[in-house]
Order: structure tokens, then sequence, then C-alpha cells
């Protein structure tokens, strides 16, 4: 393969826009190749970065630079990695449109959902939603900027074991093979494999679909149940991703591969998986309110549940796993209930979905 970009003769430094865990983390994987400015909005996340190669306290490589600033951003780098939570995502889409052109390409890794709702509307009043109401961040990102070439990463890929410097291998996702193609150049290593599919809203779907049975197996391992339990959740909860993705506009084969059952498998059985923890403590007695005030980093698969179940109620569709969640997570149904219906719920075929 081609060592230099496709976006330019000279290597410009590769976008980053949000250092949290996972941005840092992919950060530092791409300044392996190649030079790397952050955005952040904070000014002294920028000036640590900046002043003292450093990132809350921990050493980065010097070709890490940071900015304030989305034009400076958009000025320097044609290609920009978006790894912001999805709470932040329209915002801070916005906040880069004006100086977004077509030649940018936007690869974003966020595992979450954004609404599109009439002017004044918030989740809270939607009792059912359509899909069109419903936006994956690559919509968000083609919605809300001219930007055309855009991608996503998804896969296993818990950010502290990335940071470590552990083996691991990720989705790069895009109806682009030059997306697809630069993200793997840019970010394969001997430790981290990066494969390509074409089908992005499937690949995007897969990660966020993967966060609400994380909260359910978290759950299960609170209340103390073994290995049956969870083996039995999986791949329960893998048909459930399978159906939904489909019904949301994603490919069956995504859910079956790195980013759908690879990702599954590692937040469900991931102390280190927000979503994880959240089932975890909630099954241990906390209340969920408590649990995310207490939180320092997003667990989108909390949102999440209240989006798909808005939308299981404009479709045939039935998500039992999503639905008995959204009880327990929103209608304080005791998880040893909710469990219960489940044990009890008529599924009857193994393999539906082939
Ligand atoms: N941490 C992990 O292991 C992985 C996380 N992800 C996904 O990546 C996304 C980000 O996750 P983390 O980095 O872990 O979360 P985090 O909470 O550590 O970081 C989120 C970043 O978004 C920025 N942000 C949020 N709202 C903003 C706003 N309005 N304006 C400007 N910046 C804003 C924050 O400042 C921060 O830099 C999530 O969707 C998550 O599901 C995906 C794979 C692995
Ligand atoms: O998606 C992840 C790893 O692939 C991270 O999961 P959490 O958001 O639950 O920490």
């Amino acid at each position: 393969m081609d060592s230099k970009s496709f976006l330019d003769k000279e290597e410009k430094p590769i976008g980053v826009v949000g250092v949290g865990s996972f941005g840092a983390a992919i950060a530092i994987m791409l300044a392996e190749k190649v030079d790397v400015l952050v955005y952040a909005r904070k000014p002294e996340i920028v000036e640590e970065i900046n002043s003292k190669n450093t990132l809350s306290g921990k050493a980065i490589p010097e070709n890490i630079r940071a900015t304030t600033e989305p034009e400076e951003l958009c000025k320097q780098c044609d290609l920009l990695f978006f790894m912001i939570s999805s709470s932040g995502f329209q915002e801070v889409t916005r906040s880069f449109a004006p100086y977004l052109f077509p030649y940018h390409v936007i690869i974003h890794g966020t595992k979450g959902l954004c609404l599109n709702l009439p002017e004044g509307k918030n989740l809270d009043q939607m009792k059912r939603m359509k899909r069109s109401q419903i936006l994956t961040m690559s919509e968000v990102i083609t919605e809300e900027t001219v930007v055309v070439r855009v991608g996503c990463l998804a896969g296993p890929n818990i950010s502290k074991e990335l940071r470590q410097g552990q083996p691991a291998a990720t989705v790069v996702a895009s109806k682009y093979n030059e997306v697809i193609l630069e993200g793997q150049r840019l970010l394969r290593s001997d430790k981290f494999q990066v494969y390509g599919n074409s089908d992005m809203i499937g690949v995007e779907l897969s990660g966020v679909l993967k966060n609400i049975i994380a909260i359910a197996a978290g759950a299960l391992a609170g209340l103390g149940l073994g290995e049956n339990a969870k083996g039995l959740l999986i791949s329960r909860g893998m048909v459930e991703m399978i159906h939904l993705g489909n019904e949301l506009g994603g490919s069956i084969k995504s859910v079956m591969g790195l980013a759908g059952i690879g990702d599954l498998v590692t937040t469900c059985n991931s102390v280190h998986s927000r979503n994880y923890t959240v089932g975890y403590r909630l099954a241990k007695g906390e209340n969920l309110q408590e649990i995310i005030e207490d939180m320092e980093e997003v667990a989108e698969g909390i949102n999440t549940v209240r989006i798909i179940r808005a939308f299981l109620e404009s479709t045939d569709l039935r998500a039992p796993i999503t639905e008995n969640l959204y009880k327990v997570l929103f209608e304080g149904v005791p998880i040893s209930d909710a469990l219960q219906f489940l044990m009890k719920y008529p599924f009857s075929v193994d393999v539906d979905f082939v």
C-alpha cells in the first residue's frame, strides 16, 4: 500500500476532535505515523498538551499539538477524526461546519445516537419515534456539513487497553473505499489490525446497540449470575441487535463482524466498560441518577435504550432485552423481575435471521 496520503502530496497533520478517553487513545496511535493536531474546548487542556506534552498528567508524543479553534484544525487538516460523545456531537459538528469543505474527510468513533426532532421537542416528550427522527453520527455530519467522504470507526476498542499498547482491531466503515484505505494506512500497526466495511450504517449501529446489551451483562454480573446466563444474554442480544440494526437500515452481516459480535463480547465482559459498569452498579442497588452523577465519562447505552424504546413503538418489532432494560432504568422495575420476564418470554426459534 502507498505510504502517502491520497489527500495531499505533502502529509498534513491529522485532526482529532475531542481528547476524552477514546480520542486520546486514537491520537496517540495516529502520532506513531503522522503529526496530529487535536481540538479540545478547554484552554487548560490545550495549554497542557502544547507546553508540557502531557494529557491529564501522562506523557503523550511530542508530535501531538492542540488548539481550541475549529477553524485552525480545518485549515491545517484534511482528515479529521471526530471523537466526541453523542450528547455534544451535533453542537461540535455545527461549530466546525463553517470551516469544512467538500475535500475534507471525517471519520468518527462515537457509539451513540442523536435526534432530529421538531423545534421545541425533546426525547422526554417523544413516546414514539420514526427512523427519520433518529440520526447516526454519519447522518449528523452529512446533515450539518458539506463533507461527503464520511466514515466511522467501531470495534472492540476499550481505550484503556489501547493506551497500554495491548493488541486489538477495529473496523473502518465508509461508502468510499479511499476513506477505508486511508483509515487503514493511518491506524494499522503490529498491534492494531484495521478491517474495512462498506456498510457504514450497519457498523455504526452495531457499536451503538451493543451498549444496551453491555448494560444488561453488567447487571447479570452484579446479580452474581454465571457464565451460562451470560452466554444466553450475548446470543439473544446479538439476535436483537440484528433485527434492530436491520430495521434501522444496517446489514445483518455487519452485526456478525468485529464491530458487532466482537465488540459485544468485549463490552459484556469488561469491567472497564462504562455501560457494563452502569448495569453492575444498578444490580448492586445504586440508583441510576447516583451512578450517572458519579461517572466522569459517558455511558452511551442509557440514552440509546430510551431512543430505541421510542423507535420500537413505531414498528412491529419486539426487542425484549431493550424493553425490559428500559423498565429497569426508567420505571423502577427490579432487575430480578425483568430477568424473570425474560426467562418466561416465548423465544422459540434459535436462529431466525439467516
Ligand atoms: N472509551 C472507550 O473505550 C471507547 C469509547 N468509544 C466511544 O467514543 C465516544 C467518546 O467516548 P470517550 O472518549 O470514552 O468519552 P469521554 O467522556 O472520555 O470524552 C468525550 C469527549 O467529548 C468532548 N465533548 C463532549 N461534549 C462536547 C461539547 N459539547 N463540546 C466540545 N467537546 C465535547 C469531551 O470534552 C471529551 O473530550 C463515545 O461515543 C464512546 O461510546 C468508542 C470506543 C471505545
Ligand atoms: O465501546 C467500547 C469498547 O469497544 C467502550 O465501551 P463503554 O462505552 O461501555 O466503555
